[in-house]
């Protein structure tokens, strides 16, 4: 309860005028049973010689009454969806704002499925709460703890005896809650229940995002299986939860809508020894049954409570893991030269050290090239710099500035990054170019697009650069033309400091050349840090850093490291037999 009330601390005030509205709403109930109960009796004492116009008041003013409770609902639930939405889009903002800001190992140990449950179901399902069972919980309570006292002010006796579900409902959901009778751990149940909707998203979304290699593979039947698998236990689950709370669920009602049945024998006790009178005696089981049904309703909420104080709290575990530290008065550099002081670097506090003790100068305005066999931490090494994860041990500078005091916005400001894996926004082709630099006019975005030689491309997509491009796009994109679209990003960013990751993976022989013009014009003046496996185009790098098994092995230019004899002299090798091979080939098919 604690966690959603700090959730909801900031919406007080629409949440308190709903429980005050909804709770004056339930009170007015009373009045027309109690209406009943003076008709009742007027006419068993006046019997013949009774007037209409008494009952025509009465019920002119249970009507009334009736009426402005109506009222008080409907404003009590529109208070209760404005807080509610607002607290929706509070939670959603606050949450995807957080998110942004947690280091990427964060999502290391959080996969698609389980965030996409938190921040779609588990915020939904504080906005029910919010929108439909605080009033209703107001109005359950209120009533019957309004109507117990008018009912002691009446006959203490009846009133106890109205009181007797109370307690047996209180034991039943101790006896749920503790599995007694069922053997049920709901605790463990409902955490089950959660894990069950993650999978289910898992296995939704890597289904549908992985259909390409499910085709290719013909992998339809075994994907298909862990989709139906992960459903089929979310149905057991639930099948299973349901089954331990319906014999108690139905007790609960039987006890609370038959509470009548103990009224009546002391009722007809009070009547024969002239104690009360049968107009009190029905006004008692009118408002004993009636009236406690909101309470069953409210009653029914503990039990959901289960399901929300776990969602809350997976909110809450997500709020609280610390975003990367943002210092207070960021540090701008001065000068764009990148230093590595004995980096050391894993992924997971437990997991195999991805870097060893790394010590690496990146002069300003130079031009380094890291190569090394696959998995050697090359791509680790780039993605320290731009600060995608913070370092184990040892610093990074700009300039001699710590990353850590500059901040993510003066390194985002410094940093260009063409990666692996480039992401393009479901936004037109004009807007994920402008991502460098927003303020940019439309000419400065065509010149950068004609900089990555993509203007070309741009102009034969459907509506040129307002065609929109990301996942649901306009048009497809290939991988070329996707890396092609971010060197023009970075190009319009103009960063003094360079980060690229095998930039020109996906670019065909042609456009390869164009690329690697685009870059040359790009890197002048900057200092640049690229990853290439094709050696050839490092060749007149200004240093060439050798990485092998998280540590730098050799460093030097090109000529110097032929010398040395090292890995770098077998990889050029192998490099250039592969080339004569290539060549070889061309020209046995020419
Ligand atoms: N997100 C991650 N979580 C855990 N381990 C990772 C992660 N990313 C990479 N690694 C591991 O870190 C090591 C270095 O990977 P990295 O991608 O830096 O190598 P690389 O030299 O760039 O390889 P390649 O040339 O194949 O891209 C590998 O053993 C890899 O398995």
């Amino acid at each position: 309860m604690k966690a959603l009330f700090d959730l909801i601390k900031d919406k007080k005030t629409p949440i308190i005028i709903c429980v005050i509205l909804a709770a004056l709403g339930s009170l007015l109930l009373i009045v027309p049973f109690v209406l009943i109960f003076k008709i009742v009796d007027y006419y068993l004492q006046q019997g013949a010689h009774a007037s209409p116009e008494p009952l025509l008041s009465w019920l002119g003013i249970a009507f009334l009454a009736l009426v402005v409770r109506y009222l008080l609902i409907v404003s009590s639930f529109v208070f209760s969806h404005i807080a509610a939405f607002d607290l929706l889009y509070r939670i959603r903002v606050r949450l995807t704002m957080h998110i942004g800001r947690l280091p990427m190992g964060f999502w290391g140990k959080k996969n698609s499925g389980e965030m996409l449950k938190i921040v779609q179901d588990d915020v939904e399902s504080v906005e029910g709460f919010v929108a439909h069972h605080f009033p209703d919980a107001a109005s359950g309570f209120t009533l019957p703890m309004a109507t117990l006292i008018y009912l002691f002010s009446l006959d203490w006796r009846m009133a106890l005896m109205a009181t007797i579900p109370l307690p047996v409902t209180l034991v039943l959901l101790c006896m749920m809650w503790h599995g007694i009778l069922t053997g049920q751990n709901r605790q463990e149940l409902t955490k089950k229940y959660h894990k069950a909707i993650e999978r289910m998203h898992s296995t939704m979304l890597e289904f549908v995002h992985g259909m390409p290699v499910v085709k290719m593979f013909n992998l339809n039947v075994h994907s298909f299986k862990k989709l139906k698998e992960s459903i089929r236990t979310y149905r057991e689950i639930v099948i299973v939860w349901s089954k331990g709370a319906a014999p108690y669920r139905a007790l609960v009602a039987t006890f609370i809508l038959g509470g009548g049945l103990f009224i009546l024998p002391m009722g007809i006790y009070l009547l024969q020894t002239g104690k009360t009178d049968a107009s009190t005696i029905i006004l008692f089981i009118l408002l004993g049954t009636g009236c406690f049904q909101g309470l069953l309703k409210a009653i029914m909420l503990v039990t959901r409570m289960e399901f929300i104080t776990a969602g809350i709290k997976r909110i809450n575990e997500v709020l609280a893991v610390s975003p990367l530290e943002e210092p207070r008065v960021p540090v701008e550099p001065k000068a764009f030269d990148v230093q590595m002081h004995h980096v050391g670097f894993k992924y997971d506090k437990q997991g195999p050290e991805i870097l060893k003790d790394v010590q690496l100068s990146l002069p300003e305005g130079s031009f380094t090239a890291l190569v090394g066999p696959s998995g050697a931490g090359k791509t680790t090494i780039v993605n320290l710099m731009a600060r995608m994860w913070e370092v184990t041990n040892g610093l990074i500078t700009i300039g001699g500035i710590p990353l850590q005091e500059m901040g993510t916005q003066g390194i985002t400001e410094c940093v260009g990054t063409v990666f692996q894996d480039v992401q393009m926004l479901t936004d037109t082709v004009r807007e994920n170019i402008a991502m460098g630099n927003r303020r940019a006019s439309l000419d400065e975005i065509k010149s950068a697009a004609k900089a990555a030689a993509c203007h070309d491309f741009i102009m034969q997509l459907p509506k040129g650069y307002n065609t929109v491009i990301g996942e649901g796009g306009e048009t497809h994109l290939s991988g070329g033309e996707k890396q092609r679209i971010a060197l023009a990003r970075v190009i319009l960013k103009d960063t003094p400091i360079i980060l690229l990751d095998e930039a020109t993976a996906y670019a065909d022989a042609e456009n390869e050349t164009l690329m690697q013009e685009a870059f040359s014009k790009l890197m002048k003046g900057k200092t640049v840090i690229v990853i290439a496996h094709r050696l050839s185009t490092i060749v007149g790098a200004d240093q060439i850093v050798v990485v092998d098994q998280g540590k730098i092995y050799e460093k030097g230019t090109h000529d110097e490291l032929l010398q040395l004899n090292g890995l770098y002299n077998s990889m050029w090798h192998a490099h250039t037999r592969a080339k004569a091979w290539h060549l070889a080939q061309k020209e046995v098919h020419a």
